[in-house]
């Protein structure tokens, strides 16, 4: 990945001179899954801040999918589309950025002083808003006067018996673009607004984030039918409101945009530390690897932050014969709101993908914890390119990076989990990709599909080595031998490499050293669990696993800490157990090892690299025995860990002995 890199530039002015009158309809789907784990206020401020792109708003409609059908989600999105029609005008009136209420009053200089009215006026609009908000959240009944104004509300009606799980198709416009009353406080046009959550019912799969995709797509076919699709995650707002004109720019291009199925941009994050514990927002992948894959053509898609030519994204393959490929003109539609949500319904009813391609051929693949990248790789085969962008000036887009060691944990082993398993199954790049992508974007895929396989030979430097050095066993060459100086070279030249390339992507040192911390965390819990999951479902052992949704907000006390950038663990997971564990080996093993080998003459030389290595994970282990044996916080490693840890370790060693 790192012989391909290749970075973009769009010049959205051009785009304005050449094509303004036939710009695309642009659809915005952004998808939410739980209303306790992401609270309706953080989905709002996504919509708004999507609602006010710098874009014709006949021609941008906005889509919600809810898979948690909540009632709470629907008031929410109601009131936000009330106060949109003051903060878009206001966003625009100003250009102001970003454009997510709680980012910008957030930012120090938003912070309106006294002769900033309007700033105020909006603001207390705002404050006001996110309390009802709270308000219905706390109480888990909406107000009467509330009611009346959406006929949408009638859908939690008693007689509905609406539940997570089990509740008819729900699609409702909240805002209807062309209707004369949808209009701003300046009188100017109100994007599209609606409200989709598909039918569930307990005897039909819902194919978590893929499904509530497909069922987005099919709906936004019947209203605005936007050529482009922008995908957001609940918790990512937009931080560009010239983002959409940017990736156009991509998909108009003269020379190769017909090609052009989606433009993908980074996961960055807002929340992230200076020092980035988790490793969260990882620069060298952001800058150098993902750029490499986008350099054969062959971008990830990573589920937010991306734009889809609608046309490659439902599964039709890439032709150059093909007339009238390639266009992504405007196109208006004539029904009247009531006839498209009834023919929307039927689109996003559980039966209606029985016996279809969805899920297959069409539109986002099925059956697995990460549906993005196995569909984008699918949509490469079909003949499209894709690209990888990361703007220069500032991210298009912010999440909400994890901000505990478990919930990042959880994470990755979702992650890993479906990597792997895209490697065991029949779209493995080597055999699916081949003939069909370049062999260095097959090769790049499998630098992240295999992410569980590291876990075992990590697993073996971590255990193996230190129980070896304290019964003496040599694993690696003696330091005097030449035999040696491979293992240093390939040890040092990885490292210096990784550091050097590190800082230049803008790490701090101390972030460079949290990452690879991390990594070997991951490697040595989240990723065995993915293997040995994934291998139990591949031999039928096992079911199929769901989809673990990231938790989106944590108390005050995690917060402070997370800010501080203190290690949050707090629980007896088996996880911990495991990480407090390995350190404790490594601990047993420096110390057992210096003790034993000391006083014998050559016994540092012949251990040498063991020491090494040992040395290495006990420094990046410091956190963990600091949770162990010094923090009293509610962070910290609780006693039973501590027990168990120092107990497993030592029959470890025991039984080494024997
Ligand atoms: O049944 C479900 C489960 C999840 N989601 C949504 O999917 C998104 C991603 O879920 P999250 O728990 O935040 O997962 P992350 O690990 O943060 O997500 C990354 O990884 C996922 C694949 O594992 C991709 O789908 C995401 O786009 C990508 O940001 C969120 O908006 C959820 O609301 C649904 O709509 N329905
Ligand atoms: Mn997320």
């Amino acid at each position: 990945v790192r012989w391909n890199l290749t970075r973009y530039s769009p010049l959205p002015h051009l785009l304005s001179q050449r094509h303004e009158e036939e710009l695309p309809a642009v659809d915005v789907f952004v998808c939410t899954a739980d209303p306790v784990i992401e609270p309706p206020t953080l989905v709002v401020n996504t919509v708004l801040s999507v609602m006010s792109y710098n874009y014709p708003t006949r021609k941008l409609a906005v889509y919600l999918s809810d898979d948690g059908c909540s009632e709470l989600t629907f008031y929410a999105l109601h009131q936000a589309s009330q106060f949109a029609k003051h903060w878009i005008p206001f966003c625009k009136r100003r250009n102001i950025e970003p454009r997510s209420p709680d980012a910008y009053f957030d930012k120090p200089t938003a912070r309106p002083s006294g002769q900033e009215w309007e700033s105020m006026k909006v603001k207390k609009l705002y404050e006001e808003m996110k309390s009802r908000i709270e308000t219905m959240a706390e109480k888990g009944s909406v107000p009467p006067e509330t009611r009346s104004q959406h006929k949408g509300f009638l859908q939690w009606g008693r007689h509905n018996n609406v539940t997570k799980r089990n509740h008819q198709s729900i699609v409702e416009i909240v805002i209807d673009g062309r209707e004369e009353d949808a209009v701003d406080e300046d009188g100017d046009r109100l994007p599209t607004l609606v409200y989709v959550a598909r039918e569930k019912r307990p005897q039909f799969h819902h194919n978590f984030k893929a499904g509530a995709m497909n069922a987005l797509i099919r709906a936004s076919s019947e209203m605005s039918n936007g050529a482009v699709i922008l995908n957001l995650d609940c918790d990512m707002f937009s931080n560009d409101p010239d983002a959409i004109r940017d990736a156009l720019c991509f998909f108009l291009d003269e020379q190769s945009g017909h090609r052009i199925a989606f433009v993908q941009h980074p996961q960055q994050y807002f929340n992230v530390t200076k020092n980035d514990l988790y490793g969260n927002s990882p620069l060298q992948t952001d800058k150098v690897e993902l750029a490499g894959m986008g350099g054969y053509g062959a971008a990830l898609y990573i589920g937010t932050g991306c734009f889809h030519r609608r046309e490659a994204l439902c599964g039709n393959k890439y032709s150059s014969k093909v007339d009238g490929q390639g266009s992504i003109n405007w196109k208006s539609n004539d029904k009247t709101a009531k006839e498209m949500e009834e023919a929307s319904k039927v689109l996003v009813s559980c039966s209606y993908e029985e016996g279809t391609r969805w899920g297959k051929e069409m539109g986002l693949v099925y059956g697995c914890p990460v549906e993005d990248v196995v569909t984008g790789m699918k949509i490469q085969c079909n003949g499209w390119k894709s690209i990888y962008y990361r703007p220069q000036k500032e991210a298009a887009f912010l999440g909400v990076a994890p901000n505990t060691l478990e919930i990042s944990l959880i994470q990755h082993k979702r992650w890993a989990e479906g990597l792997f398993q895209i490697f065991l199954s029949s779209y493995c790049p080597l055999v699916y990709g081949h003939k069909r992508l370049p062999l260095g974007a097959q090769l790049g895929y499998c630098t992240y599909l295999l992410w569980a396989a590291t876990a075992f030979p990590t697993l073996c430097y971590l255990v193996l080595a230190p129980l070896c050095l304290l019964q003496g066993i040599p694993l690696f060459p003696q330091v005097s031998s030449p035999w040696f100086i491979p293992f240093a070279y390939v040890y040092g030249a990885r490292t210096i490499y990784s550091l050097v390339e590190g800082l230049m992507c803008g790490y701090t040192v101390k972030g460079w050293w949290n990452l690879q911390r991390v990594v070997l965390l991951r490697r040595s819990s989240s990723y065995v669990f993915s293997f040995v999951d994934t291998v139990a479902k591949q031999l039928g052992l096992s079911k199929a696993s769901g989809f673990a949704v990231t938790a989106k907000v944590v108390t005050e006390d995690v917060r402070r800490r997370y800010e501080e950038e203190v290690m949050e663990f707090g629980s007896s997971s088996t996880t911990f157990i495991i990480v407090a564990t390995v350190a404790m080996v490594n601990l047993f093993g420096l110390v057992g090892g210096i003790g034993k080998w000391w006083w014998v003459d050559g016994g540092m030389s012949l251990m040498g690299l063991q020491f090494g290595l040992c040395s290495v994970v006990v420094g990046l282990n410091l956190p963990v025995y600091v949770a162990l044996f010094f923090r009293r916080d509610d962070g910290c490693l609780p006693v039973d860990v501590m027990f168990k840890a120092v107990g497993l370790a030592s029959l470890a060693a025991c039984l080494m002995a024997i």
